[in-house]
């Protein structure tokens, strides 16, 4: 059975009627959307607040009622997807593009409950090229400035071989780093770097990783938050 699947599905037996939810975006979390249309259906009281404008789309055609994030105060639980998990619950995020709107929603978030399959587990992060949002402004100055740090750049491009612009109208630098040996440092480097608006490192966030594994699930609980 699709890995991505079972876990996206698993993560909405978290939500309970009432609750503001995160929604996040990507593969997996289009599982879960779906198990959501299914729970406002049969009748829950839920209110989802979108990390993109894919997601927002997607969840308006499934009839899933949706809040801006000025909305609300708190977000009771988020699920979201992930491209590398490591055994301390860092995490990259980002190849969908959301990553400044997912962390503004994560940090919303009263519980955080991460879905991927088995295969976005990880020891060390950084064999996923680290997305790095970067402010259109100036953007090739800002690109040089990771190039001359060693970072490994690389402008992210559509399919149509065109710049790809995120929802907030800024670019992508993707960092091909092979292992990020310590991501704490390696975050707070980033956000000083004038030109970064925000990069796909999530620290020690998620409550839950639920992860799809050979016809089941996993689930790995954060201890420590
Ligand atoms: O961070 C993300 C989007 O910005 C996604 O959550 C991440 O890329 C995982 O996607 P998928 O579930 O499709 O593998």
């Amino acid at each position: 059975m699709n890995e991505k699947k079972q876990a996206g599905e698993y993560a909405a037996g978290y939500i309970k009627d009432g609750m503001t939810i995160g929604l996040g975006t990507g593969s997996t979390v289009y599982y879960t959307l779906a198990k959501i249309s299914e729970l406002v259906k049969q009748g829950m009281t839920l209110k989802g607040v979108a990390t993109s404008t894919n997601t927002a789309r997607i969840a308006e055609s499934m009839h899933i009622p949706l809040i801006d994030l000025n909305e609300t105060e708190i977000i009771d639980l988020t699920i979201d997807g992930a491209d590398e998990i490591d055994p301390q619950f860092n995490g990259i995020k980002g190849g969908g593009g959301a990553l400044l709107r997912e962390k503004l929603v994560a940090n919303a978030s009263n519980k955080i409950v991460w879905v991927a399959s088995h295969t976005k587990l990880v020891q060390k992060l950084g064999k996923f090229p680290l997305p790095v949002e970067v402010i259109s402004f100036g953007s090739e100055h800002t690109g040089r400035l990771l190039a001359k740090n060693n970072l490994v750049p690389v402008l992210r491009k559509k399919e149509n071989g065109k710049t790809f612009y995120t929802d907030s109208g800024n670019v992508i630098y993707d960092l091909h780093l092979k292992e990020i040996a310590e991501p704490g440092k390696f975050a707070d480097m980033l956000k000083q770097l004038p030109g970064v608006v925000e990069h796909g490192l999530f620290l020690k966030h998620p409550n839950v990783v639920v992860t799809g594994v050979n016809g089941s699930v996993v689930i790995r609980e954060n201890k420590e938050i």
